[in-house]
């Protein structure tokens, strides 16, 4: 007689929600550390694996917390997707030994009164569009990292200018961790993985590939010569013109600080970024320009 195979049981992590139980666990091991708000997708398992790789024999720790403090008033935390058993069997097929989720209280207990503010990197682009966001992002990851103290985080350059200001205060405040960042995993249509994709049905997340088709045809202009800001800005506008739906924040090309230029230079750094509401959900891209770099590809994470 044959057996059916056996199922594929996925190891789930421990999920913690005391930072007590959380020291306890981690004490004495090496740590890496993929900061989230849940809702994992392919994105977040490949921090997830680059975290497995950064410490063989050490501790993978995922945190799940979606983060009041950086949300406008008029933004979607209430509907933001929540999924923990979800959270659990991706986070766990990809490698993470540990699942913290601290409840709000607990992050933000009565009376806490204390807020890391980022200048220069944090002001344009999504600090413009999004008032507070970028304070009540340093802040909960000065706190997440003082939780789980580890030698290494993992952010996505879908966050590019927020792996920016992560970097910019782990410089600044002296903290004792090595911030990596890892390319951006997108869907085969171009679309960079979100957990707010979730909001769109596959007809319009198919239409939200414009996006990088817009950034992509920067990076074309880029490699062609074109140096004007203003030049390659139109390049990725006459792409967002055939879109449907489509409520332009910003596209801009910049530098390592996250301000336009008039004419760029051949910095590494140089990124085209967009961020755009579609279909009411509002989406951020962005892509390396440098001369040597095929559309789509990465380079460097912001120093
Ligand atoms: N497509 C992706 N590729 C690589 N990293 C990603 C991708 N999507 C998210 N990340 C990274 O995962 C980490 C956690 O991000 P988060 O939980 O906010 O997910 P998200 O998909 O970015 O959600 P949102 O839809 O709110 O932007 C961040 O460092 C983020 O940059
Ligand atoms: C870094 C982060 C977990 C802080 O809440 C969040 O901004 C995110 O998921 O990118
Ligand atoms: N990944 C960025 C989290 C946010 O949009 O608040």
């Amino acid at each position: 007689m044959t057996l059916p195979p056996e199922p594929q049981v996925s190891p789930h992590p421990t999920v913690i929600t005391d930072p007590a139980d959380l020291r306890a666990a981690l004490r004495g091991h090496a740590v890496a550390f993929v900061p989230t708000m849940g809702a994992l997708h392919e994105g977040h398992a490949t921090l997830i694996r680059a975290a497995r790789a950064a410490v063989p024999g050490g501790r993978v720790v995922v945190s799940v917390f979606v983060n009041p403090m950086q949300f406008g008033p008029n933004e979607d935390l209430s509907r933001y997707p929540r999924d923990l058993d979800g959270d659990r069997r991706v986070a766990g097929e990809a490698g993470a030994d540990l699942l913290f989720h601290p409840d709000v209280p607990t992050m933000y207990p009565d009376g806490f009164s204390t807020s890391v503010s980022v200048s220069g990197v944090s002001e344009p682009l999504d600090g413009a569009a999004r008032p507070g966001h970028f304070t009540g992002v340093a802040t909960v990851v000065l706190k997440l990292l003082n939780l789980v103290r580890p030698d290494v985080a993992l952010f996505g350059e879908k966050d590019w200018q927020q792996l920016a200001v992560v970097r910019r205060m782990v410089r600044d405040l002296n903290l004792p961790v090595d911030v990596r960042g890892v390319p951006t995993v997108r869907e085969d249509s171009g679309l960079a993985l979100s957990s707010r994709n979730a909001y769109l049905s596959a007809d319009q997340r198919a239409q939200a590939a414009v996006l990088s088709r817009a950034l992509r045809a920067v990076q074309a202009a880029y490699a062609d010569g074109e140096r004007r800001g203003a030049a390659l800005r139109q390049a990725g506008l006459d792409v967002l013109t055939t879109a449907a739906d489509l409520s332009l924040d910003y596209l801009s090309v910049v530098g390592s600080d996250m301000h336009e230029r008039e004419i760029m230079d051949n910095d590494p750094m140089n990124r085209v970024l967009v961020a755009a509401r579609m279909f009411g959900v509002r989406l951020i891209d962005n892509m390396p320009l440098a001369a040597h770099v095929a559309a789509g590809q990465s380079t460097v994470s912001p120093a």
